[in-house]
């Protein structure tokens, strides 16, 4: 039985104020139970979140990091390294939001994974189609062409560790959700992707869906039998919201 997880991506967002709000209302809304629950906050805003909800039961990860896990001259860059000792337990990598607006190909993204797994974190391996590649028949290809970059580089074993989020494009920030069903069909051929490779690295997998995901949806996708989970972008930024996703997921 895969633990669900539910993670929270605040992308571009906060005030020290609202960040502090923001985490003691978590606090009190998600309490520990049967999901994984993970919050990303903007960077400068990682020791706030890591001091606020150190009592409770959410980790906390970031959003990006630097191709390099040590120290060096990169102006303006986060390694791999210096996350993991801050505490990050967790990154993004490869969000579509990377790939199409800062431009970073399949490989940087793979670099990235291997650094954050490096590391000692896990990496959240993001992958999706555009509303252009869905409407022309090819949301497989690119998805699973994303993922197939990662294995041949890295082998399928990292996925023991590694999470996979499926977050078609159009759905980022729409409220245009993909329907269970749509979800479904992806998730299921991601999953069928890695038993090619290795059985039982499939079937401990976890697989999130992204996208326009909230309180109303949630319980509808996670009931799917390849959806272990969510990665929740504007929904995340309210407490009680959140809280009610993470219950939808079994908490
Ligand atoms: O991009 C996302 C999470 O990484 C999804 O964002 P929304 O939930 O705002 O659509």
């Amino acid at each position: 039985m895969r633990r669900p997880l539910v993670a929270g991506n605040w992308k571009m967002n906060g005030t020290r104020s609202s960040v502090a709000e923001l985490t003691r209302d978590l606090v009190r809304q998600v309490l520990p139970g049967s999901v994984d629950v993970a919050v990303f906050p903007s960077l400068i805003h990682l020791d706030m979140a890591m001091h606020a909800l150190a009592s409770g039961s959410i980790s906390v990860g970031a959003q990006n990091c630097a191709e390099e896990s040590g120290q060096g001259a990169l102006t303006g860059e986060v390694s791999g390294g210096q996350l993991a000792e801050f505490g990050c337990r967790w990154v993004l990598v490869g969000h579509s939001e990377r790939r199409l607006v800062m431009g970073e190909s399949d490989a940087v993204v793979s670099r990235k994974f291997a650094t954050v797994l490096a590391s000692g974190m896990s990496p959240v391996l993001c992958l999706g189609e555009t509303l252009e590649q869905r409407r022309s028949g090819k949301t497989l290809e690119v998805v699973l062409g994303q993922l197939c970059r990662i294995i041949e580089d890295h082998g399928v074993a990292v996925f023991a560790n590694a999470v996979i989020a499926y977050e078609p494009v159009w759905a980022i920030g729409t409220g245009l959700t993909a329907t269970p069903g749509q979800a479904q069909e992806v998730h299921a051929a991601i999953r069928g992707y890695l038993a090619n490779e290795d059985a039982a690295v499939a079937e401990i997998a976890r697989l999130l869906y992204g996208g326009s995901v909230k309180a109303e949806n949630a319980a509808e996708l996670f009931a799917m039998a390849d959806i272990d989970g969510g990665l929740i972008g504007g929904a995340s930024l309210k407490a009680d919201e959140f809280g009610a996703i993470c219950r939808a997921a079994g908490n």
